[in-house]
């Protein structure tokens, strides 16, 4: 298999004129440099957010206090496997415990995480289901509570403004998206790659966080810069991403694919944690999905139809559907991979 590319990198783009009021011509640069780095790439850093720097060491503040709790307290967070919501222990846990030499075949996820998401409450007034807007739990941990809805709040509008530049980005009308994210089904996972010194021993490669895409429309990633996050290239190498000093990843998922007839891209990746002296190289992330409403019927965009780009997707699908496919196909332990383009790019890749 395929490391490292020389052709690939993943664009840094300045979304300030966005985010302040910039000029048409400023927003349009920006629009063309997102629309190339989603053709090209479906990775990218951007710069002028404009999340306060203390609002994301909150967060990070925030995920140190929970995850410091012994294991025992931490799952007493945890919630029935239909509801995405609370904390998620490893899934390697018991094997790891039990074996003590632990396969590093890559359905072993070493990596525990604490969701949080879109609530019912969140949304007076609208029909939605109770298990996918699942009211939060929150721990007893001091801060907490503040500290990720802070960081949750503002990594809704990173999302937000996404999606208005990806309507310019498509020649789409000024708003497209607002019909389909009114009561989007969003959560954030904040993951955290690290297990007790002496915990494992591996027979081989680890990997922290399986390879896979994104479901929903745009995810915004915060990660610490300690290696890890792998992304797959057009030519089948696995590359090395992280964030630059200020940046946060952003990253295409399978909605947008469908939408855009994959001439965006979602891209798989993965997440192999260094291993030092036996043990994982603590690193953390928190990625917000930007999924869409359940019910949002996703069509394949007209003008992104023609000869050379035949309709891939001919079936419209709601979010709420399409998120029931992919997690069926977790759940059944089978590779969570799409159809089309991304499946002969893992394929390929697997030489
Ligand atoms: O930890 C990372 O950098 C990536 C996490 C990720 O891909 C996910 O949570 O979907
Ligand atoms: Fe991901």
């Amino acid at each position: 298999m395929a490391t490292e590319s020389s052709n690939f990198s993943v664009p840094s783009i300045d979304i300030t004129p966005y985010v302040a009021d910039g000029t048409a011509e400023e927003r349009a640069a920006v629009a063309r440099a997102i629309d190339d780095a989603c053709r090209t790439v479906g990775f990218m850093q951007i710069l002028g957010h404009g999340i306060p720097d203390a609002v994301i060491a909150g967060l990070a503040e925030a995920m140190d206090a929970f995850f410091a709790l012994d294991l025992e307290t931490k799952k007493t967070y945890k919630t029935p496997p239909k509801i995405n919501r609370g904390y998620s222990p490893p899934k390697s846990e018991s094997l790891s415990l039990s074996l003590g030499v632990e396969s590093a075949n890559r359905m072993n996820d070493f990596f525990e995480a604490f969701n949080v998401g879109a609530a019912r409450s969140d949304y007076p007034g609208v029909e939605l289901p109770a298990d996918d807007y699942a009211e939060n739990v929150w721990p007893e941990v001091a801060g907490f509570r503040e500290k990720v809805e802070a960081y949750y709040a503002e990594a809704k509008r990173v999302a937000e403004t996404m999606t208005v530049i990806f309507a310019d980005a498509l020649g789409l009308p000024e708003g497209f998206y607002d019909a389909y994210t009114g009561h989007s089904l969003d959560v954030m996972r904040m993951n955290n790659y690290a297990l007790p010194p002496g915990r494992i021993q591996l027979d081989g490669d680890l990997i922290g966080m399986g390879e896979h895409t994104d479901y929903g429309i745009v995810t915004v990633l915060w990660a610490d810069q300690v290696k890890g996050l792998q992304v797959l290239g057009t030519d089948g190498s696995w590359n090395d991403v992280s964030p630059a000093d200020d940046a946060l990843l952003i990253n295409l998922g399978d909605v947008t694919a469908r939408w855009t007839n994959d001439q965006w891209m979602s891209t798989l990746h993965r997440v192999k944690p260094p291993i030092v002296d036996g043990t994982i190289e603590r690193r953390r992330s928190a990625a917000y999905f930007h999924d869409g409403d359940i019910d949002a019927l996703i069509t394949t965009m007209p003008h992104l139809i023609d000869d050379a780009h035949p309709n891939r997707y001919p079936e419209p699908i709601t979010v709420g559907e399409h998120i029931r496919a992919k997690l069926a196909g977790s759940r059944a332990g089978k590779r969570n991979d799409t159809a089309g383009a991304e499946k002969d790019r893992v394929l390929a890749a697997r030489g």
